[in-house]
C-alpha cells in the first residue's frame, strides 16, 4: 500500500490525464450499463407492443452510444499510456539523477547490471500498472458495482441467486494475488541477477576469452537463466490454475442466470426483456473479476519492482556539496594533510587496520610532490580524500586554509585534475574524449592539451583526426595512448592542482620522459601529486612523500631520502640493481 501511495506522487503531474482518463472511463462504463437497459426496453416496450418505431429509435440510440464509446475509448488509451509514460519519465529522470550523485561508496558496492535492470525492466513493470493497469483495476470494479445495482433495481431476487458463485470466485483471487506476488519479486530479482552476469561477462570478456573460460560462463549464465525460466513456469502455472477456474464460476453465473431468469420468466415475475438484458449484464460482473486476474498480476509486478527502484533512490548522499560552500575560482593549491586517518564505509573502524593512519603533511602552491609506496599502501585513497571521492574518517584535509569539506563540490572536483590509474574513454570522438570536462573549449586548446600529452601527432595519423570515434573502452587505442588522451583531458581543464596517478605506467620509457618533459612546462605554478612505483616516473618531484601500510614513513627531497635507509633508498637500489642486469 505504501508503494503504491509513493508511485502515486509521480503520478500526480499527470493529474490533469488521469482525470480525462477517469472521466472517460465513468462514462464509458455508463454507457456499458445503459446499453442492456436499452435492449430490456427494446423487447419489452418495442417487440412485445409490436411497436416498430420505439425498435428503430432505441437500435439506432444502441448504436450511437456504442460509437461514442468507441471514440472515448480511443481517447482514453491514449491518456492512460501517456499517464504511463510520464510516471517512467520522471521516475528515470530521478533515478537517473541519483545515480550521478551517489559517492564511490556506494559504486564499490553496486553492480551494475542490479542498476542496469532497475532503470528498465522494473520501471517498466511500474509503468505498466500505473499506466494501464490500475485504470482498468478502476473501471473493472465501477462496471462490476454498477451492474450490480442496475440488476438488484431490476429483479433482485434473480441477481442475488446467480450471484452465489462469486464468493468462489473471490476466493481464487484471493489466493492467486497471494502467492503470484512472491513470484513476481523472485523473476524481478533474477532479472537483476541476469542482467548482472551479462554485463559483467560483457565487460570482461577479453578476460573471459584469454582465459578460455567461455564454457563456464555459458554454464552460469543458462544456470541463472533456467532459475528464471522455472520461475516464470511457476508464476505460469498459477495464472493457468486460477484463470480456468474463474472462467468456469463465471461460466457457471451465466448459466445460472439463464435457469433462474427462465423460472422468474415462466412465473411471470420477469419480463423477457429483463431476462435478455441479464444475459448482457452478466458479462459486466465476469468480465471484470477475469480481469481482475490480470490486474493484479501486472499489480504485483510493480508493487515488486517499485522498491527496487526506490531502494536506490532512498540511498543516502554521503558526500554532498555543503550549502553555501566556499568558491574556488582562485584556489592556488597549498595542500595539507593533517593527521589524517581514513576506512573505507565496509570496514570496521573499530577493528580494522585503517587504510591511511595519521598522515601529516603539507605541500606548498607549485610544488611537485612524488606519492611513493608499495602497492595497497593507499597511494590512490590518499588523493580520493583531496577530491572527496570519500570523506576522512579522522583528522583533515586543507586546501588553501580550507577544509575541503566545506568547498562547493563541483568547484573542488573540477579544480583538481586526475589522471587515474584506469582510464575510461566514452564511445564518442577522441576530441570530444579530451574535452570530456571543458566542452566549450576550441581546437587549439585541445590540440595543445594533446601535444603536452605527446598523443597530439599521433591523432593526426588517424583517419579522421581528432574526429575518429573510440569504443567505449578506448578500443582501438593502446593503454599508452589511452593514459595520453586522459592526460590530455586533464590538462585542458587547467587545474592548479593535477593528480598524475601512475599516469605513465602504460608508456615507454622514452615517451614517459617525453611526457615529463613536457609536464615540466605544465606542472609549472600547478600543485602536481605523481602517484608511482617505479622512480623514473618521480625525477622531477620537488619532495617525495613515501607510505607504508598507510602510514606516512619518509618525506623529504631524492637526496634527503636517498641518504636514509628507508624504502625509497631500498627501492633505488633494487632499480638500480634491475638496470645493471
Ligand atoms: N573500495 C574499497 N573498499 C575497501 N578497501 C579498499 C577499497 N579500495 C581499496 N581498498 C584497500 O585499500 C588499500 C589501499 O588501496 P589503494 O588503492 O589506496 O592503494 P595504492 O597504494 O594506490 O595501490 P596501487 O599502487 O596498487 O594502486 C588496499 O589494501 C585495498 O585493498
Amino acid at each position: 500500500m505504501k508503494t503504491l501511495l509513493r508511485l502515486m506522487i509521480y503520478v500526480r503531474p499527470s493529474a490533469g490525464w488521469v482525470f480525462i482518463a477517469v472521466t472517460i472511463m465513468i462514462l464509458a462504463t455508463i454507457i456499458d450499463l445503459v446499453a442492456p437497459w436499452i435492449l430490456r426496453e427494446i423487447f419489452d416496450e418495442g417487440i412485445d407492443k409490436r411497436n416498430m418505431a420505439v425498435v428503430l429509435w432505441l437500435t439506432l440510440s444502441l448504436a450511437g452510444i456504442q460509437a461514442l464509446k468507441s471514440a472515448g475509448m480511443f481517447v482514453q488509451g491514449y491518456t492512460q499510456e501517456l499517464v504511463g509514460q510520464n510516471v517512467v519519465f520522471l521516475l528515470r529522470k530521478e533515478l537517473y539523477s541519483h545515480l550521478q550523485r551517489l559517492s564511490f561508496s556506494y559504486y564499490d558496492r553496486a553492480q551494475t547490471g542490479q542498476l542496469m535492470s532497475r532503470m528498465t525492466g522494473d520501471i517498466e513493470a511500474v509503468k505498466n500498472f500505473v499506466g494501464f493497469g490500475a485504470m482498468n483495476l478502476f473501471t473493472g470494479m465501477l462496471t462490476f458495482l454498477g451492474t450490480i445495482i442496475f440488476m438488484m433495481t431490476m429483479q433482485w431476487k434473480v441477481t442475488l441467486i446467480s450471484l452465489i458463485t462469486i464468493p468462489f470466485i473471490l476466493f481464487v483471487l484471493w489466493r492467486f494475488n497471494h502467492k503470484v506476488g512472491p513470484a513476481w519479486s523472485n523473476i524481478r530479482e533474477q532479472m537483476g541477477r541476469l542482467t548482472t552476469t551479462l554485463q559483467e561477462n560483457i565487460a570482461g570478456i577479453r578476460v573471459v576469452k584469454s582465459f578460455a573460460t567461455e564454457k563456464v560462463e555459458q554454464r552460469k549464465f543458462a544456470e541463472r537463466n533456467e532459475q528464471n525460466f522455472e520461475t516464470n513456469m511457476e508464476r505460469a502455472k498459477l495464472e493457468a490454475k486460477a484463470f480456468p477456474l474463474m472462467g468456469f464460476y463465471g461460466g457457471l453465473t451465466f448459466v445460472l442466470m439463464i435457469w433462474i431468469g427462465a423460472i422468474f420468466v415462466a412465473r411471470g415475475e420477469m419480463s423477457l426483456g429483463t431476462f435478455m438484458a441479464f444475459q448482457w449484464y452478466t458479462w459486466g460482473i465476469i468480465w471484470p473479476l477475469n480481469m481482475l486476474g490480470w490486474q493484479i498480476n501486472i499489480m504485483q509486478q510493480a508493487v515488486k519492482a517499485a522498491p527496487r527502484v526506490f531502494e536506490v533512490l532512498d540511498t543516502p548522499l554521503d558526500i554532498v556539496s555543503p550549502a553555501g560552500g566556499t568558491e574556488t575560482a582562485g584556489m592556488k593549491g597549498n595542500v595539507v594533510f593533517d593527521r589524517v586517518t581514513f576506512h573505507f564505509a565496509d570496514q570496521d573502524a573499530e577493528k580494522d587496520q585503517p587504510i591511511l593512519n595519521d598522515v601529516s603533511f603539507r605541500v606548498k602552491q607549485g610544488e611537485v610532490i612524488g606519492v611513493l609506496g608499495a602497492t595497497g599502501s593507499g597511494k590512490s585513497s590518499l588523493i580520493g580524500l583531496l577530491s572527496r571521492f570519500y570523506d576522512v574518517t579522522g583528522g583533515c584535509v586543507w586546501i588553501d586554509g580550507v577544509d575541503v569539506r566545506d568547498y562547493e563540490l563541483d568547484g573542488l572536483r573540477s579544480s583538481i585534475g586526475i589522471v587515474p590509474q584506469e582510464t575510461f574513454l566514452f564511445s564518442a570522438s577522441i576530441r570530444d574524449n579530451i574535452a570530456f570536462g571543458y566542452p566549450e573549449a576550441t581546437q587549439e586548446q585541445i590540440e595543445n592539451a594533446a601535444r603536452k600529452s605527446q598523443i597530439h601527432s599521433f591523432i593526426e595519423s588517424m583517419p579522421n583526426g581528432y574526429d575518429t570515434r573510440i569504443g567505449e573502452r578506448g578500443v582501438g587505442l593502446s593503454g599508452g595512448q589511452r593514459q595520453r588522451v586522459a592526460l590530455a583531458r586533464a590538462i585542458l581543464m587547467d587545474p592548479p592542482i593535477l593528480v598524475l596517478d601512475e599516469a605513465t605506467a602504460s608508456v615507454d620509457t622514452a615517451t614517459e620522459s617525453a611526457i615529463h618533459e613536457a609536464l615540466l612546462e605544465v606542472m609549472k605554478g600547478r600543485t602536481t601529486f605523481i602517484i608511482a612505483q617505479r622512480l623514473s616516473s618521480i625525477q622531477h618531484a620537488d619532495r617525495i612523500i613515501v607510505l607504508e601500510r598507510g602510514r606516512l614513513t619518509e618525506q623529504g627531497t631524492h637526496k634527503e631520502l636517498n641518504e636514509g635507509n628507508g624504502f625509497f633508498r631500498q627501492l633505488f637500489d633494487k632499480q638500480k640493481q634491475i638496470a645493471h642486469e
